[in-house]
């Protein structure tokens, strides 16, 4: 069966609507550009047919190129074809002319088409964008030579580089569309249009040969030094970026047919590169993270929530109100007493004002958005309730006595959710007799900014509930990933080795800038340590307890980050910790830690110095193996149901880095059975802190990957 297609429907003047057909979002598949050929020839043979208006059904244009097919061909196929012979010398260089009439979004090849027509009409909601470099690639089908001359040099590369769309009423106004009308109105005035090209009554504008909005030689030059110096500061690690520019600049330089031959062998060439397979992996994961077996196969339909009622108004709290306030849900914000409850109020304006600021938000706006939040000392409101957040301090009692109180005090319909990163939901609905709508909604600080929301599930917590999070986590524009019950969940879990293995090679004898400058090499946000000093010195020491606890025989103890903190270093809040902090919060390597150090290595006792001068890739490996170790018991033990979660979780919760795919997906980049083999034999030099779990031991020994499905039947959801 073929996979969508277009349609042509020739109205009595003369005019033929084409319409590209491919749910849901009308991708342009190879049958839909062969189908979308076809229709150019009948059009062009036809004597009724005066001018084509192209389009898409279901008021969608085009979400572009069918991101499926990537990668699939054949290396050796025929390149450059589709966006020369077809795109530019069939729709562009017809002898009868295009008007794109353009609803709902036209992205990446979507807009490239609809640039290769003669004219565009858009709606002004609709979202106009070259999203490709997002996924590893370039544009293929002439943007990056057309946007630049609709648009101007400089904001065709900011929209190139940075991947964002724009909306129909901007795009009007830059001369990407030439008409801003409502859906009803599209097609008649496209129509219009298109037959005031043919009567001469409009001119018949070509994109690709535009001049009047790009620059002179010299000053194109400039901007496009300063597009580059830009996309290495932003992706150091990143080369498509720069072959972005660089066909830009082909175009500028030699003309823009040269640009479009240079374009489409660049392009065809990224869509075989690793990061291009990586970036398209997480996007593909990121969507699949809201299909979750058992829950949302079930033919359940979510509830409304209209309001919702938050515990604590500190920084979670607060964080996770903005995000509510932002998304349209009414918020009641219950604190203790007036001060706290000020403060937190405080918090949330704050949150809001800051956005004014950035200018992503008016100062209107602002004010209407805080009408939708009450503060409140009692439980009294919390009778309208339909879902309730608990973000208090992380205290078992304290927890189980709100639980409680929520059971008295709220609807039977509404959910009871804690945002506790690391105490089991049962013990704290243990005072209830509504496990049923017991669940984790575990947000990552600072709430209203990350984009991460996990959903722990009990055995006892109803689908029901879990759909409705989901939902929800939708709508406030959050990836959820469902998880299971246990110390740490997922995310924090699968996460803890990463600053255990980074203090025992310290104990070991490495240093510790050596370490974070490895790691942010290899692409994190930041390393271990200063990861550390922003988390703070508490927080590390209280988590680090629990997993203790809960995992004592694989938990590494060190005593470096206690007796830094013993002396009131505990990270950047005191402006000291593994770095100092200036007062602009520039950190600088401070030599007064090694007093520390020097303690916690005789503490350690480790004899040997071999490892004292690792390269960076084995310090990599070190540190992040351990990671997958505890990642593949994760999934070993039903927490998470599929390693693509993991991906989504590491990058969004980690921030490892996107374009390796996630930690299981670069994991098996490298094979099971080499991270086996390595975390074998530290084991037997450095303990069992490394020694690799059954699951990646057994999958090491048969060849398989790390991410291919686990036995439906082991599962813990
Ligand atoms: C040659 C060219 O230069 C190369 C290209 O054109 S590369 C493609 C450029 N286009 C893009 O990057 C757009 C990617 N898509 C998106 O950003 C978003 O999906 C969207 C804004 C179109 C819609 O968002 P939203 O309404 O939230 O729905 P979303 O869940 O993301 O997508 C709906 C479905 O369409 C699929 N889809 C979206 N865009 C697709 C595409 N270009 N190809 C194939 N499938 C696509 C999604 O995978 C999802 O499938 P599922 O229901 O099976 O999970």
């Amino acid at each position: 069966m073929g996979k969508g297609r277009t349609t042509m429907e020739v109205g009595p003047d003369g005019v033929a609507i084409v319409t590209i057909d491919n749910p849901p979002v009308n991708a342009l598949s190879a049958d839909v550009i062969f189908s979308l050929k076809e229709s150019y020839e009948q059009a062009m043979r036809r004597d009724d047919v005066k001018a084509i208006v192209l389009t898409g059904a279901r008021g969608k244009f085009s979400g572009g190129a069918d991101i499926n097919s990537f990668g699939s061909g054949k290396k050796e196929a025929k390149i450059g074809s589709m966006s020369v012979d077809f795109v530019t010398d069939v729709i562009e260089g017809a002898r009868k002319p295009s008007v794109a009439a353009v609803d709902g979004l036209a992205l990446g090849g979507g807009l490239e088409i609809a640039m290769a027509c003669n004219s565009r009409i858009s709606t002004s909601t609709t979202q106009l964008g070259l999203p490709e470099l997002q996924l590893g690639i370039i544009p293929g089908l002439g943007g990056t030579q057309r946007l630049p001359r609709l648009v101007g040099l400089s904001k065709g590369l900011e929209m190139m580089l940075t991947s964002k769309p724009i909306k129909g009423d901007e795009a009007h106004a830059l001369g990407l569309v030439d008409a801003i009308v409502s859906s009803k109105d599209l097609i008649p005035t496209a129509r219009r249009w298109a037959l005031d090209i043919v009567e001469c009554r409009r001119p018949w504008i070509k994109s690709l040969y535009k001049t009047d909005k790009i620059e002179a030689l010299g000053e194109a030059r400039e901007v496009l030094k300063f597009a580059r110096a830009q996309a290495q500061k932003q992706a150091p690690h990143l080369q498509h970026p720069l072959v972005c520019i660089d066909v830009v600049e082909e175009g500028i330089v030699s003309g823009p047919r040269a640009g479009l031959w240079k374009e489409a062998n660049s392009s065809y060439e990224l869509q075989f590169s690793e990061t291009s397979k990586a970036l398209i992996h997480v996007f593909f994961s990121q969507r699949a993270t809201s299909k979750v077996p058992g829950i949302t196969d079930l033919g359940l339909m979510p509830r409304k929530i209209n309001t919702v009622a938050i515990l604590g108004g500190g920084l979670m709290g607060s964080g996770i109100a903005t995000a509510l306030i932002l998304s349209n849900y009414r918020v009641i914000l219950k604190e203790v007493n007036d001060n706290f409850l000020q403060a937190g109020l405080g918090r949330v304006k704050a949150n809001l004002q800051s956005r004014v600021k950035k200018g992503v938000m008016t100062q209107e706006n602002c004010a209407r958005t805080l009408t939708r939040l009450t503060g409140v000392l009692t439980y009294e409101s919390f009778k309208d309730a339909d879902l309730v957040i608990e973000a208090v301090i992380e205290n078992v009692s304290l927890k189980q006595k709100i639980f409680a109180d929520l059971e008295e005090y709220c609807p039977s319909h509404c959910i009871l959710a804690s945002n506790t990163s690391t105490i089991d939901l049962n013990l704290i609905g243990e005072r209830t007799k509504s496990s049923d709508r017991i669940v984790g909604a575990h947000f990552f600080s600072p709430a209203h900014i990350m984009p991460l929301l996990e959903i722990v599930r009990t055995h006892n917590t109803s689908p029901q509930v879990v759909l409705d999070l989901l939902d929800l986590g939708k709508k406030i524009r959050k990836t959820p990933i469902v998880v299971g019950n246990c110390t740490g969940f997922a995310v924090n879990r699968m996460f803890f080795p990463y600053t255990q293995s980074a203090l025992l090679l310290v104990d070991c004898g490495l240093d510790v800038y050596q370490i974070d400058r490895a790691i942010a090499k290899f692409g994190m946000p930041m390393g271990p340590f200063r990861l550390a000093d922003l988390v703070g010195f508490g927080v590390a020491v209280a988590t680090g307890a629990e997993y203790l606890k809960s995992f004592p025989e694989r938990s590494y103890k060190s005593i470096l980050i206690p007796s830094m903190l013993e002396d009131k270093r505990a990270g950047e809040a005191t402006r000291k910790g593994f770095y100092v902090y200036d007062e602009r919060r520039k950190a600088s390597p401070d030599p007064e830690i090694k007093k520390y150090i020097e303690k916690s290595r005789s503490v350690a006792g480790f004899t040997t110095d071999k490892i004292m001068k690792l390269a960076d890739k084995d310090i990599v490996e070190m540190i992040f193996f351990p990671v997958v170790n505890e990642a593949c018991r994760v999934l070993d033990e039903g927490i998470s149901v599929k390693a693509s979660d993991l991906d989504i979780a590491s990058i969004m919760g980690m921030g490892f880095p996107s374009y390796r795919g996630g930690a299981m997906f670069w994991a098996d980049s490298l094979g099971a059975n080499y991270i086996y083999s390595r975390l074998e034999s530290w084991s037997k030099t450095y303990g069992d802190f490394f020694k690799p779990c059954s699951y990646l031991a057994q999958r090491a020994k048969r060849g398989t990957s790390l991410s291919a499905p686990v036995n439906q039947a082991k599962s813990r959801l």
